[in-house]
């Protein structure tokens, strides 16, 4: 019954009527009643206390204060006239000013009549003043129903336009829960009531709108921002469920010659521990029956190549295929080379496949390929192409996965009946939080350690005019025999703007070491001309390379010990990070130097101060996350995390983890949620099916 007025179309509420539903629906997508109960306040006005002139602060935000007008007059300015009204009450003088609608208000303001004024204060020539106050006959104010915290909704300016003000959406509020008899039905079951003490459902919902004290609001807003997270959860888990029901994968059960010999005589150093538990998740899930789909994060340098290698052993102790593709042509070569050599002296045969294999190997490789002869495939999107069929693919490895699309990683194993397992590594730090509720399908596995030994990048923050002294410091490195890397930001809107000041940077380096060879390296090059000048550093033929953002992702150069970045405050955290990742993967000591002018924006300053502070990937995503917001993050746009109507995935992050609890508690317990005491979350959840949303969460 709630049910069905929950549904009905917002024009039939007394005081909307449809050109105000139209205006509703264009600007706030607010469509039925439901809509409406949805819409939540996005900030409050505490008017629990009244305050005198004398008491006022200079610092004071907004405030209520009773008393009179007793003089109006307009004062002329150069920029224009406006309204001035000296206000008194029992203590002191103030002034109401307003700029615009002078003549309503001259028209409607009584004179030495009591008013309760609202508004934000100011200190002005030795005399406090209220700019547009919001005001109230006392009299009115006494009749008029009011709730001590008052609520504001967000709006428009098109709203405000066509006069539906904050009030007339409260007085339609109201009206709406008067209608509902706050009769919402229970969602979620009597354990996770109980446990986390949750105020009733319809006491949340009252007081999110109107509420009765600061108390009870926290309770409400707490209550309302659970239960949305709860079911963002259980979606996604549910998800993750079905796939392993219905989707089949193959058994590797054996772990064989492959893997035994590779670990026993051939495993260069020892592996940390992160490195072992993650092989543990992997062997699990590829012994479990059903398809692997397994995100593997691991910070710049931490060791993931190893473990995406003993993956594969097991598929081959299997008697299977592996591959493994990466995005660049640089980065498979890298991945091939690295993993040749990792290999020697076993009989694992490993091919390259890129765009740039001539046709004969190409052929010879899909001949081998179908028949069996290959073992591992490492490559780029040239994978992805028909012509190239395994015998028996058992697990594909995607690196970066941000450049290949879901897509494409469905293309992978339409090649098989059963689908090989699928493990997506990335170097990119997504925070916890968000992993946890864009990737909530894919199991993760996090490589939180780096290798014994690393000596942390030294990162230190220069102002342009250190230049020649930081110059200085490349050349004895250089002498010392290392290498170093130049980088330029690369931004598209001013493409040519970056790509003269890459030229002037390149010019004025061949000026200051003539002796040295420079490479440069830049997105406007051919692949092939790019290939061939990171080669060459790659081969130490080059002690600097001056380049764009383009060698952001996962080279490695050992020997390379200096990061130098330029305009250092336009770049991104995450890419700074990365960028940084390119040294300090050797011996040495390492340094990354971010140089910037000395103008710097607060949120600049920030990032650099991160940089400077920490090595540790997870946290600068952090940091990243709180100042730009998930909205930049790759591949939020489309999960829907950006819909949340009361939660916020950043400042909520422990409800999250609460929410993520119950969530997998629940489920663990109950899959189908059959069982009697989550009827309601049931209800509710399949209510959030039907209608194909999971935000609408009232019953
Ligand atoms: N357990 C370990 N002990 C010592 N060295 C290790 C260990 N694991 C990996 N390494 C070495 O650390 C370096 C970085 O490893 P790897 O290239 O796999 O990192 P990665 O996670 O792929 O990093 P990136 O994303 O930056 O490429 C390699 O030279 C590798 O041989």
């Amino acid at each position: 019954m709630i049910q069905n007025l929950l549904q009905t179309p917002i024009e039939y509420l007394k005081g909307v009527g449809p050109n105000r539903a139209e205006l509703l629906k264009k600007e706030l997508n607010i469509e039925t009643y439901r809509d409406l109960i949805n819409f939540f306040p996005n900030r409050y006005i505490d008017k629990t206390g009244f305050y005198k002139i004398n008491q006022l602060q200079q610092n004071s935000s907004e405030v209520q204060i009773v008393g009179k007008i007793v003089h109006l007059k307009t004062v002329e300015q150069k920029r224009g006239k406006r309204l001035v009204a000296d206000f008194i009450d029992d203590t002191g003088r103030m002034e109401l000013v307003w700029f615009r609608g002078h003549k309503w208000i001259k028209e409607n303001l009584k004179l030495n009549t009591p008013y309760v004024i609202f508004g934000k204060t100011n200190w002005y020539n030795g005399l406090f003043n209220m700019p547009h106050p919001e005001m109230e006959l006392v009299s009115d104010y006494k009749k008029n129903l009011r709730t001590a915290m008052q609520p504001v909704y967000p709006s428009t300016e098109m709203l405000a336009k066509k006069g539906i003000t904050n009030r007339v959406i409260m007085k339609l509020m109201q009206e709406v829960l008067k209608q509902t008899g706050l009769k919402f039905s229970e969602s979620l079951n009597p354990e996770i009531i109980d446990e986390l003490k949750l105020i009733p459902k319809a006491d949340a919902l009252f007081n999110v709108h109107f509420p009765k004290s600061q108390e009870l609001l926290a309770k409400a807003q707490f209550r309302l921002k659970f239960e949305e997270l709860f079911f963002v959860q259980i979606q996604l888990l549910r998800k993750n469920l079905l796939h392993k029901q219905k989707i089949k994968g193959f058994n590797f059960d054996k772990i064989g010659e492959n893997f035994n010999t590779f670990f026993q005589e051939h495993l260069p150093f020892d592996l940390t521990g992160a490195q072992k538990r993650v092989i543990k998740e992997i062997r699990g899930d590829m012994g479990s029956g059903a398809q692997m789909n397994r995100l593997l994060q691991g910070d710049v340098g931490s060791g993931k190549t190893i473990v995406g290698l003993m993956s594969m052993f097991i598929a081959l102790d299997n008697g299977f295929q592996a591959c493994l593709m990466a995005p660049t042509e640089i980065l498979s070569v890298q991945h091939y080379n690295g993993l040749v050599e990792l290999c020697k002296g076993l009989k694992t045969s490993i091919y390259l496949l890129t765009g740039s294999t001539k046709a004969s190997k190409r052929r010879e490789i899909h001949e081998k390929l179908e028949n069996g002869e290959i073992d591992i495939l490492i490559g780029t999107h040239a994978l992805l192409e028909d012509k190239v069929k395994f015998k028996n693919l058992g697990l594909a490895i995607i690196d970066e996965q941000h450049r290949f699309g879901v897509a494409q990683r469905a293309k992978l194993w339409k090649k098989n009946i059963i689908p090989p397992h699928i493990l997506v590594m990335t170097a990119t730090p997504i925070p916890r939080t968000l992993a946890m509720s864009l990737y909530g399908d894919l199991d993760i596995s996090v490589i939180d350690e780096l290798p014994p030994g690393r000596k942390p990048v030294k990162t230190v923050h220069r102002f342009d005019s250190n230049r020649l002294k930081v110059f200085r410091f490349l050349k004895e490195e250089i002498q010392k025999g290392r290498q170093v890397y130049i980088v330029y930001p690369l931004i598209q809107e001013s493409e040519k703007m970056d790509y003269k000041d890459l030229m002037d940077g390149y010019e004025s380096i061949a000026r200051e070491f003539p002796e040295y060879q420079i490479s440069i390296v830049h997105g406007q090059m051919k692949p092939a001309d790019k290939d061939y000048e990171m080669d060459r550093f790659v081969r130490a033929e080059t002690q600097i390379m001056v380049a764009t953002t383009v060698i952001e992702v996962g080279v490695n150069v050992p020997n390379a010990s200096v990061m130098i970045i330029e305009s250092a405050e336009r770049f991104g955290l995450s890419q700074l990070h990365q960028l940084r990742g390119r040294v300090g993967r050797g011996a040495e000591q390492s340094y990354c130097i971010l140089m910037t002018g000395h103008k710097l924006s607060n949120d600049s300053k920030t990032r650099l101060e991160t940089m400077t502070a920490t090595n540790d990937g997870f946290e600068i995503a952090e940091v990243d996350l709180k100042l730009r917001g998930p909205g930049d993050l790759m591949g939020t746009q489309q999960s829907g995390v950006l819909n949340l109507k009361i939660a916020d995935i950043v400042k909520d992050n422990s409800i999250l983890q609460t929410a993520r609890h119950y969530a997998g508690k629940v489920l663990k317990a109950d899959p189908n949620l059959q069982e009697e005491h989550n009827l309601p979350i049931k209800n509710a959840y399949s209510r959030l099916v039907k209608n194909k949303t999971i935000w609408n969460y009232i019953s």
